[in-house]
This record gives C-alpha cells, structure tokens and sequence, in this order.
C-alpha cells in the first residue's frame, strides 16, 4: 500500500467499495484455511479408518467421506471464486478510478502552470507522469491494499493455526521469516532509489525521441542523423543500465523469498516428521500443517511483491507529488474583478522587467500608452524585447505592480482570464492543432458558425487555399493530416485571432512568411475589420507598419520613440538608420519579402 498526501484521500473516497472488497478477501482467507482440516480427515480417514468431526469420531465410510468432506469442498470451491471475483472488481476498480481521477487532476494543475514550467520541464518528462508514473499507481493502489491484507489475514490466521498445532515448529519456521523481513525493509529502500533512477531514464529516453520526431526535418536538413543515433544509443544504455539495476535486486529478493520458504518446508519437514516419528504428531496432522503453510507462502510471496510494488509506487507517487504541488506562480491576486466591458486602453509605466530564469533585464524602465482603437507598430532589432511586452500584456509571466494598464487598470487588480479574453494573439510559431482547418479558426469562440469562420479566413487571405484543399475546412491538419506552408499556417493563424473579434488584437511577427502582395491584403483587410478596435503588430519590416496610427520603436529593451512613421523618420536617428538600411536592402533584392 503506498501513503502520500496526492492519494491519501481516496482509501477514504473508496472506503465502502474497498471495506466489501476486504470482506470478500477475509471470507476467502478464513474458507481457504478450512482445506487443510479437510487433508487431515482424509489421511487420518484413511489410515485409522474413522475420523472427528465435532468431537464425534465416526467411521470413514463413503457417507462421510461426501457428507464431510466433499460437499463442504464443493461450497469452499464456490465462495473462493465469488469471494475472489469480488474482491478484484472492488480492488482493482477502485484502482483504475483512482488514476482517472489523478490523472484528471493532474491535467487540470498542468493546465495552470506557468509557461516557465513548461519551459523547465520537458515534454517527454511529463508524458511519462502521465503513462508510466500513473500505470505503477494504478497496479500499487489495486495490488497493494490486495496484497497488504491478504499477506496479513492470511498469514496470520495460519500462523495463528499452526501455532495452535505446535508452537515450537511454528517458532522455528518464523526464524527465517525475521531475517526476511529485515532485509525486505533495507532493500525496499533501495529498490525505490533505484525505480526513480529508472522512471528518470525513461523520460529522458522520451524526451529525446520526443524532441528528434519534432526536429526531423531540421536533423535531416543537418545531416546528423548519426550523430542523434549515437546519442540515442547512449540514453538508452543509461536506461537499459538502470533497468538492469531494478531488476537485479528485485530478481534478489524474489531468490530471497523463494530460500526462505524452501528452508521453511525444510524446518517443517525435518522437525514435524521427527514429531510424527515421536508419535506427538500423526500423519494427517502434519500433512494439515502443511497445508497451512502452503496457505502462507502466497501472503509471503505477496510481502515480497508488496516491497517490490510499494517501492516503485512510492518513487512514481513523489514524481506526480511533484507535478501536483508546483507552484502556479502566475495567478489571480486574491478578490481580483473581471475587466469589464474592454475597450483596449494599455499604458506601460516605467516597466523594467526580467524572466523568472533570466539573467539581465529584457524590458528597462519601458513607458509608452495605447489608446482604445488605435493600430501600432512595435518594430525593434531581433532580442529588443518585442516579445516580452506581449508575454506581459497577456499576463504569461507575473508584472510588477504598477506598470502595466489595461483601461487604466492595473493588470493586477483584475483577473488573468478577463486580460486575456480581451485579447486575440497570434503567436510567433503560429501553433495550430492537428484538426480540422474549421475547429482550429473557430478555437477562439464558442459558437462560431461556418459563416463567420469563412469570412475570418477570406480576412485572413487564406480561403482560397482552403476550399483549393479536397476536404475543404474540413481538412484535417498536422500529424493527423496535411502539412500547410509556413504562410497558410501563419494566415489561418491570423484567422483564428480575427474571428475573437477582441478588443485587442496581437500579431507577433505573423506576415513575416507571406509575399508583399498578401501582406498588403491582409494588412487592409485588418485597416476595415479592425476599425475601432486596438491592433498591435510586431514586426521586423518597417514597410509592415509604417501606415498605422504610431510606432514603437525598441532597442535593446529601452523604448527608444514612439510615434508616427514620419515623426520617428525625422526624429530618430536610430529609426532613420534602420528605415534607411532596410529600403536599401529591398533595392538590392536583399530583403525578406518576396
Ligand atoms: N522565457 C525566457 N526566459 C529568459 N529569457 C528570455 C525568455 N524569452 C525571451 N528571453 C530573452 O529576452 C530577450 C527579448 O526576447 P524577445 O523574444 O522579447 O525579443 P524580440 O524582440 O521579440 O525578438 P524577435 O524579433 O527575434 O522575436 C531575448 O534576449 C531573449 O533571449
């Protein structure tokens, strides 16, 4: 049985089910140990021709022999297999609701994690909480309570019986059975080092892998596809190192238990046949002992195998711990409102701002305002900073008090969710989700019709190259389906922010992967749709942003103007340079574009 504040609560969530499943298993332990008493008549039935049933001797005739032994057999055989139907479903169904339950909770705390986690933790890392780590749960919870009081019940009411028998060949059995236990205790402890030591190399292996299926293209392009073999091969030597490990001393103690019960059956057979031999025993009676014994070796088996499962349910149980009690460092101050009715208003005020694992500041001492319903540009060398604003605007990291307002509001004193549900974003990797093109333009809002779908993507520039797709808007994207290039994914991307309708509405870099002409269409486009209504656009081009209301112009991460296009032409040197580098770049065929 494994302890620990994540699962705790359901032995007593569980209680009723897992108490008739425990009911079950003693009503078969306590029928189980009547066949030895049943091995005893038969022999002695046998051998002297009459047997004791209720202090009454009587002959062993075929009555008796169907009277009081077969029939109470016949009934014995029936109860086990209801009891041990039973006990299995209250077990090991409570087992597979736990891990639901966990794993349900689990993805609920994973869903409000910081990005930072994210950017920590890997992927495969967690995915393998998710399989692996909760698998061992599941078996150690089922397993576990099954094993925990079946080696108890058991093992006790036979002790209890052979003790009854004889208490001096019951001591001597119980010898190796102190040693056992000792040893079982010292190497539970290793065994769960060791399986943390294992579950670690396996997320490692699946991180890896993980990440080479992402990156194949990029590996291929490199030619390093041996040189990722290589390095494949040594995670899963390390793996298969640690695996080995396990297994050794987990073989070790399987041996362990094993010796233990041979030597036992020969302390039994050695000093009961001399009892036998004395005539303080006779035949029937040892055979009985015996078989009580035989009724122990299961429940000393099961310590063996309780040790075993305990110590990888404990190692898997402090993985998920873990997940479950990372901190949610970005949340809601306590009694924060909703942001009511946005109109897109954003004020940055002296923000000076560092990523929680970073090692300079990214944003120093940033002021500059946006009204409701103006377009802006915000242009910058690559690393100026661009990017972190929106990271802070969308709440994905936490803001220092003061510096950052949506409305005239800090964002600090009103709820993350009503921030974000302000805002549309198109990020810069243009993430989309393997499915349909309709699911994933229509991901933002609840209800979007195929109508409002349909004109987001023409806004967007990218219907026709979706009714051009044999399956329409619904072809189904990613792993799953078709590959779109980097300009469709980044307009359909553009589609499904246009489609929130928000008051404010964030392009990271998102019409970098399209020719001029497009991005002419979609920048108009969004001129008419977005009339009104506050528009961010990050972009490297000038060219890009130069027609809306103003720009902001950063350079590593100090703003350093901000206004329209010809005010910073004139104004700023810096500005004027890179205006002036960027057009001679176009004249000479260098440019981006195209
Ligand atoms: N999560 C992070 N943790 C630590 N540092 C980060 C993180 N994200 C970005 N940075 C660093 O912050 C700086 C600003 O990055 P940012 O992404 O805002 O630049 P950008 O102006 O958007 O650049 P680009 O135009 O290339 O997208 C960079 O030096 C970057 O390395």
């Amino acid at each position: 049985m494994i302890f620990g504040k994540a699962i705790n609560r359901y032995y007593l969530k569980h209680a009723p089910v897992l108490l008739l499943g425990i009911l079950s298993l003693l009503t078969v332990d306590y029928i189980q140990l009547l066949i030895p008493e049943l091995y005893r008549l038969v022999i002695n039935g046998v051998n002297l021709g009459q047997v004791v049933v209720d202090d009454q001797t009587l002959p062993f005739t075929r009555e008796v022999l169907f009277q009081h032994i077969c029939l109470p057999m016949i009934w014995i055989v029936v109860l086990m297999v209801i009891g041990r139907f039973l006990w299995r479903v209250c077990f090991f169904g409570s087992a597979v609701s736990v891990a639901a339950d966990l794993r349900e909770r689990m993805f609920d705390h994973s869903r409000r994690l910081s990005q930072q986690y994210y950017q920590v933790n890997k992927v495969g890392n967690l995915m393998s909480l998710y399989t692996n780590d909760l698998d061992t749960i599941q078996e150690c919870f089922g397993d576990g309570i099954l094993m925990f009081f079946d080696a108890a019940v058991l093992g006790i009411m036979a002790l209890v019986k052979m003790w009854r028998m004889d208490c001096k060949l019951t001591l001597l059995a119980l010898i190796p059975a102190a040693v056992m236990f000792v040893l079982g205790t010292v190497m539970s402890q290793v065994m769960t080092r060791r399986w943390e030591e294992r579950q670690q190399a396996f997320s490692d292996l699946s991180d890896f892998a993980q990440e080479n299926f992402s990156g194949i293209a990029v590996i291929k392009a490199f030619v390093k596809e041996l040189k990722e073999l290589i390095a494949f091969r040594r995670l899963n030597k390390e793996n298969e190192e640690v695996n080995v490990a396990y297994t050794k001393i987990a073989t070790l103690l399987e041996v362990l238990v094993t010796l233990f019960v041979e030597s036992v059956i020969c302390v039994i057979l050695g000093y009961g046949g001399w009892l036998v031999w004395r005539g303080q025993f006779n035949a029937g009676q040892l055979v009985e002992y015996i078989g009580y014994f035989e009724a122990i070796v299961w429940p000393i088996m099961a310590i063996s195998m309780l040790i075993e499962k305990t110590s990888r349910g404990k190692a898997s149980l402090n993985r998920i711990t873990e997940l479950l009690d990372a901190p949610i460092d970005v949340a809601d101050r306590d009694g924060v409102a909703d942001l009511r009715d946005p109109h897109g208003g954003i004020e940055f005020r002296h923000l000076t701002f560092r990523y929680p694992d970073g090692e300079y500041d990214v944003l120093k001492d940033v002021s500059f305002t946006i009204k409701p319903g103006e377009s802006v540009g915000i242009v910058g060398k690559t690393g100026a900073g661009k990017t972190a604003l929106v990271d802070l605007l969308l709440r994905t990291y936490n803001v220092p008090d003061g510096t950052l307002f949506v409305d005239g509001q800090d964002v600090n004193a009103v709820s993350i969710h009503s921030v974000r549900d302000a805002c549309a974003y198109v990020p810069q990797d243009n993430f989309l989700f393997s499915d349909t093109i309709a699911h994933n333009i229509g991901f933002g809002v609840d209800d979007a019709s195929q109508a409002d779908i349909d004109r987001a993507a023409a806004l967007a520039d990218v219907r026709d190259n979706i009714v051009d797709f044999k399956d329409g808007y619904e072809t189904v994207l990613g792993e799953r389906g078709v590959t779109v290039s980097g300009g469709q994914k980044q307009r359909i991307s553009i589609a499904r922010a246009l489609l929130k309708n928000a008051p404010i509405l964030i392009l990271d870099d998102s019409v970098s992967a399209v020719d001029t002409r497009t991005e002419k269409i979609i920048l108009d486009n969004l001129k008419t749709s977005r009339a009104g209504k506050t528009t961010l656009l990050i972009a490297h081009r000038i060219s890009t942003v130069e027609q809306l209301d103003k720009i902001v112009f950063i350079e590593d991460g100090r703003v350093e103007a901000v206004g329209p296009h010809d005010e910073l032409y004139r104004s700023c040197a810096e500005y004027r340079r890179m205006v002036d580098l960027q057009k001679l770049e176009d004249e000479e065929g260098g440019g981006s574009h195209g």
